[in-house]
């Protein structure tokens, strides 16, 4: 049997890995977030300097558990990848050529193994750019930064909406304009603004692009 590939790109706190991990487990498929990777390989350098970047393969180890934890040479790293330092680092890490090759061969791999949803930056131009069913999610910057307000704040993190607005526009910005796989919309994905959408709206919104995508096939 072929295997599905749902591909959900889009800038910084769009929603992405909320949606993406909903319509995984209703469609039982394998939910894929890249950006952890990234974050991975990212807090790896934090501890061992860029040097470790050109012979990447042979220092990092990347895994998901079934509960989407993130492990890095066998340590379940899911908390630290979402530190600051790594926050504010990962997008220079992400631009450079040696990781996103490592990365991506890594997610075209893990791809062949069973039907994923994938979401990240650049999953429907270049990772899987055969995807079947391709979304762009945005929503506004201010709805963004006052969504990981609320995450933060529920998880008893003290940052403010100017210092958290910032940081997404930082990123989306460094994201966007990178010369390898920068974040852009790929021509044939659907644009989905979830800026006055629920979580539940969203997620409804994709699996009937999937069901009449799969029918039509
Ligand atoms: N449609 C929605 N309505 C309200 N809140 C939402 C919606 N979608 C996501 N959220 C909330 O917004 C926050 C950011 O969502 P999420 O982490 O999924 O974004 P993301 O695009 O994966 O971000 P990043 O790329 O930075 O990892 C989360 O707290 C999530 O619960
Ligand atoms: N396909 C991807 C996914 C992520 N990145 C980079 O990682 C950063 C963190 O991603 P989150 O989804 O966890 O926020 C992101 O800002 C990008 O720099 C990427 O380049 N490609």
């Amino acid at each position: 049997m072929s295997h599905i590939s749902i591909a959900i790109d889009g800038p910084a706190a769009a929603g992405k890995s909320t949606i993406a991990k909903r319509v995984a487990k209703k469609l039982e498929y394998l939910y894929i977030d890249t950006g952890a990777m990234y974050r991975a390989v990212t807090l790896y350098v934090l501890e061992h300097g860029d040097d470790i970047i050109k012979d990447i393969g042979s220092h990092i180890h990347i895994t998901f558990g079934i509960n989407d934890e993130v492990y890095l040479n066998d340590k379940d790293v899911s908390a630290e990848i979402r530190s600051p330092e790594v926050t504010n680092n990962v997008s220079r890490v992400a631009a450079i050529g040696e990781v996103r090759t490592y990365l991506v061969d890594m997610q075209r791999e893990i791809s062949k193994t069973a039907s994923v949803v994938m979401d990240g930056r650049d999953i429907g131009t270049t990772v899987l750019p055969d995807a079947e069913v391709k979304i762009f999610m945005q929503a506004s910057p201010k709805v963004r930064a006052e969504r990981r307000l609320l995450e933060e704040t529920a998880r008893g993190n003290d940052i403010d909406l100017e210092t958290l607005t910032a940081e997404i526009i930082r990123r989306d910005e460094i994201d966007s304009t990178r010369e390898i796989s920068p974040l852009v919309q790929a021509d044939d994905a659907v644009l989905l603004d979830t800026s006055h959408l629920s979580i539940e709206e969203a997620e409804a919104e994709i699996i009937q692009l999937v069901e009449d995508k799969l029918e039509v096939q």
